[in-house]
């Protein structure tokens, strides 16, 4: 489990994280989203004691994590994968880290093999290795304490398609297990397939949180019309808040029953009218984030 409470981190006057509080329950996967420079990284480094806090709490399993006794046996983390020794080879780095961690030896080579980097990978300096090879070891090196939290700043980056779907399954089976996940992505499609939990981050504050399946629901509502002008026009004087859609109807963040019933008044005729969906949720992302 973490929980952060009231976390605050200022730089001068500028306020990275601003009063951010969100909890990630074991069997989850929490999905950390926010555009650049949102906070996701100072938020994630104050979980992981590198970043001291203006104010505020975070805590794994009810204890900070400078005060855990061997951190990498109870949280894995990978913050920044292209930050790894380039002079080791992937097996030496995690051989040192095994070691660090009090973990036998032999751990090393199925570690390695658990995230796709074979005998002849595991030979090569790390400096050779592409950000996606980076990332599986980083993964690796989360991984080989058996922890039961994992932390994992944008660990899609620079992985492939086929890349992302076995890292997406691997944080699944973790989570089933009775783990608990916190990745970040500044993508909302990367997450939304992995995550059973969003907290939604912008400008240092949390915007949204909850459920996935609760906040498609609070998605918004498709809407489209014959006339999308009068459309356009109608929800402005209702003072309804609308973001255009991809395919030309527009999401509105009311009931289908209050357009339903303004669009009947105004005599407007309503090609579709539905829950938005997962389209819904990428409105309501770039408007909460914008
Ligand atoms: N050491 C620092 N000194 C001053 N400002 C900082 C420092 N670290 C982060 N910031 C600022 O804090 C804000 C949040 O940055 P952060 O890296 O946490 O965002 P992010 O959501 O992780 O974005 P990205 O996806 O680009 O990494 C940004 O405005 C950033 O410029």
């Amino acid at each position: 489990m973490i929980t952060v409470n009231n976390l605050t981190k200022r730089y001068g006057r500028h306020s990275a994280v601003d009063d951010v509080s969100f909890t990630c329950p074991p069997g989850t996967v929490t999905g950390f989203l926010g555009p650049n420079g949102a906070g996701k990284s100072t938020t994630m480094r104050m979980i992981c004691g590198l970043t001291t806090p203006t104010s505020g709490t975070a805590t794994i399993g009810g204890v900070p994590y400078r005060r855990l006794s061997n951190p990498g046996r109870q949280i894995g983390v990978l913050l920044d994968a292209s930050a790894q020794h380039g002079g080791r080879t992937g097996r030496e780095v995690l051989s040192l880290a095994a070691f660090t961690m009090g973990v036998r030896a032999s751990a090393v080579r199925p570690a390695l093999e658990r995230v796709g980097l074979d005998a002849t990978a595991a030979r090569r300096r790390v400096r050779r290795y592409s950000l996606g090879m980076r990332q599986r070891l980083g993964l690796a090196h989360a991984l080989i304490g058996d922890p039961s939290v994992l932390v994992l700043d944008e660990p899609a980056n620079g992985l492939d398609p086929e890349g992302i779907f076995w890292m997406r399954g691997l944080l699944r089976e973790f989570a089933d297990r009775g783990g608990t996940v916190l990745l970040s992505s500044h993508l909302l499609r990367e997450v939304e397939a992995v995550a059973d939990h969003l907290v939604v981050i912008g400008n240092g504050r949390i915007v949204a949180g909850g459920s996935r399946d609760e906040l498609l629901a609070t998605s918004g509502t498709l809407v489209r019309a014959a006339d999308p002008a009068a459309l356009r026009d109608l929800l402005d004087r209702a003072g309804l808040d609308a973001a255009p859609a991809t395919d030309g109807g527009v999401v509105v963040r009311a009931p289908a029953e209050t357009i339903g019933r303004a669009a009947a008044e105004a005599g407007l005729v309503l090609l579709e009218l539905r829950p938005a969906g997962p389209g819904g949720l990428e409105q309501l992302f770039l408007e909460l984030t914008r």
